[in-house]
């Protein structure tokens, strides 16, 4: 079975989640989700992380802390995920990547067509808005 090892970023400013949806086609086309990517070989889930953001949204972050580890099982793969709190240290977020992107409130939380592995995350998020 397919297995893979993600980092994925919470980035929260004015009390709103940065959210983005992945493109129509592909795996998981059009769920939304917390930017980031799979580790490569020999890297760290921050530095990972770090690369991933600069290549999806062309900013540098700085990674803040640890969140929450998720396993879980798609049909047709095995997520090992990790997610991180992070801020923008430099520049302006362009989607590179995604099809959109949004600044969600806690009360919208629970609009989106989530990816399912985010859930954990999406409950995690709930607590650090108010
Ligand atoms: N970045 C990210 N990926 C997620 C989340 N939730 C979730 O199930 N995934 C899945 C989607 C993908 O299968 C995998 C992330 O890898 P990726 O974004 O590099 O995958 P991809 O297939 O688009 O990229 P690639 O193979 O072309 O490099 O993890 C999430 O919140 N963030």
């Amino acid at each position: 079975m397919k297995q893979m090892e993600v980092a994925a970023l919470v980035l929260i400013e004015d009390n709103r989640v940065f959210a983005a949806q992945r493109k129509n086609q592909g795996a998981l086309g059009g769920m939304w989700e917390f930017p980031g990517g799979k580790l490569e070989a020999g890297e760290t889930g921050r530095e990972a992380l770090i690369r991933e953001i600069q290549e999806e949204l062309g900013v540098t972050i700085e990674v803040q802390h640890y969140l929450i580890k998720v396993e879980h099982q798609y049909p047709g793969f095995f997520i090992i995920m990790h997610a991180y709190r992070g801020s923008i240290q430099k520049g302006t977020i362009q989607l590179r990547e995604h099809q959109a992107s949004r600044w969600l409130q806690k009360e919208e939380l629970w609009q989106l067509d989530w990816a399912e592995a985010d859930i954990p995350i999406v409950q995690k998020v709930e607590h650090l808005l108010s």
